[in-house]
C-alpha cells in the first residue's frame, strides 16, 4: 500500500474508533429509548435560565450555565440544553478548547432545588441521573480541551459538573463541595467516578463523606484544582485570565489541538491494547499533515 493510501485507511479507522465511542453514548441512551423520553418530558416540564454558547475565532468555546436568580442552578430545561451544546461542540471541526462558566460572578448551586422536589422518586432520579452522565460523559470526551472556570460557588451537581472538564481553575474566592451528604444523597451524575479519578479514592472519600469545602489552596494540594486565578469574582476579567491561562495548551492548529485530547481520552479511558491502537490511528491522522510538514521545513531546535 501506498503512504497515501496507509495515511487514508488511518484516517478511515480513527474515523470508525471515534463513530464507535459516539455510537456507543447514543446507544446509552437508546437501550431507554422509551424512559429517555419520558424523562425529557418531565425536565421540560421545569423551565428557567438557560446554557449558552459562544464559539470564538480563536478556536475557544465559551459555555455559560445561567439561572442568576438561583445561583446558576439547573432547571430541567437547562438539562435538555446543556445536552444540545455539547452536541454542537461534538461539531465543532476548527474548536481547540471549551471554558464552561457560570453566570454573573457563580459557577452552579446544582440542580435546582423545585424541580428535585417534583422528581423526588427513585425512578425518575435514576432515569435524571442517566440523562446527565450521558451528557457529561460527552462533555469529557469532546475532543477539545476543556476547563471549568470557578467564580464563586460550585456546589452539589454544580462540583460533578467541574469533574466533566480537563482542568479547573479557581478565583481567589472559589469553592468546590460536594454537599450531596448534607441532602442524603450520593452524587449521581457521574461526579464521584470522575473525582476518583482526579484525586485517587482516599482524597475523594474524604470530599464526599466530610462533604468538604474545597478553597482553591486544599483544592491545589489534592490536585482537584490545576490553577488559582488572583482575583476574587466579579473582580476584573476573570473570563480573560481563564482563556489566558488556556492559552498555553492550544497554539497550534485545530487538529494537532483536538489529536492530542484524542489521545489523551483513549489513555485514560480504554484497555492498553485498544489504547495504543487508538493512539496510532490518530497518530496517522496528522503525521505527514499540514502543521508537521510545516515544522519540518523549518528545522526546528526545541531550546
Ligand atoms: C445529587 C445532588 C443534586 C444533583 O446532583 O442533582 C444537587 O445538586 S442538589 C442541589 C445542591 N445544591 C444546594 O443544595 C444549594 C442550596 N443553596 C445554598 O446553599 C445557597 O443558596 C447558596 C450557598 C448557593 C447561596 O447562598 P446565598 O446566601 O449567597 O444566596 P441565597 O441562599 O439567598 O440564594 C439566592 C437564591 O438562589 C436560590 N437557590 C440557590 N441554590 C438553589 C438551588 N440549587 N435550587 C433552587 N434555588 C436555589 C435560593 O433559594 C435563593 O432564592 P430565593 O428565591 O431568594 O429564596
Amino acid at each position: 500500500m501506498s503512504v497515501c493510501g496507509a495515511a487514508r485507511c488511518r484516517l478511515i479507522q480513527t474515523r470508525g474508533a471515534v463513530r464507535r465511542i459516539l455510537q456507543q453514548n447514543r446507544t446509552a441512551c437508546s437501550h431507554t429509548n422509551g424512559p429517555a423520553e419520558s424523562i425529557r418530558e418531565k425536565l421540560q416540564a421545569f423551565p428557567g435560565g438557560s446554557i449558552e454558547l459562544q464559539k470564538q475565532e480563536t478556536g475557544i468555546a465559551v459555555l455559560t450555565v445561567s439561572n442568576p436568580a438561583r445561583m446558576n442552578a439547573f432547571s430541567g430545561s437547562m438539562m435538555l440544553e446543556l445536552e444540545q451544546r455539547v452536541h454542537e461542540l461534538e461539531t465543532w471541526t476548527e474548536g481547540k478548547a471549551v471554558i464552561v462558566q457560570g453566570a454573573a460572578g457563580t459557577f452552579c448551586s446544582g440542580s435546582d432545588l423545585n424541580a428535585v422536589r417534583a422528581i423526588a422518586n427513585p425512578h425518575d432520579g435514576m432515569k435524571m441521573c442517566e440523562f446527565m452522565q450521558n451528557t457529561l460523559t460527552r462533555l469529557l470526551r469532546l475532543p477539545l480541551i476543556s476547563m471549568a472556570l470557578v467564580e464563586g460557588r460550585a456546589l452539589g451537581g454544580g462540583a460533578e459538573l467541574t469533574t466533566a472538564c480537563d482542568f479547573r481553575l479557581m478565583t481567589s474566592d472559589g469553592v468546590i463541595q460536594f454537599v450531596h451528604k448534607h441532602m442524603g444523597l450520593v452524587p449521581g451524575w457521574g461526579g464521584a467516578a470522575r473525582l476518583v479519578r482526579i484525586v485517587g479514592s482516599q482524597n475523594a472519600l474524604k470530599l464526599l463523606s466530610g462533604a468538604k469545602k474545597v478553597d482553591p489552596d486544599f483544592g491545589k494540594q489534592m490536585g482537584l484544582v490545576d490553577e488559582v486565578l488572583h482575583c476574587s469574582s466579579g473582580e476584573g476579567d476573570t473570563l480573560a485570565h481563564g482563556e489566558q491561562w488556556l492559552s498555553q495548551f492550544i497554539k497550534g492548529p485545530a487538529p494537532v489541538i483536538q489529536a492530542v485530547k484524542k489521545v489523551v481520552i483513549s489513555g485514560r479511558e480504554l484497555p492498553l491494547e485498544q489504547a495504543l491502537e487508538t493512539e496510532r490511528n490518530v497518530f496517522g491522522t496528522v503525521w505527514g499533515g499540514p502543521a508537521n510538514l510545516e515544522a519540518l521545513a523549518l528545522k526546528p531546535k526545541h531550546k
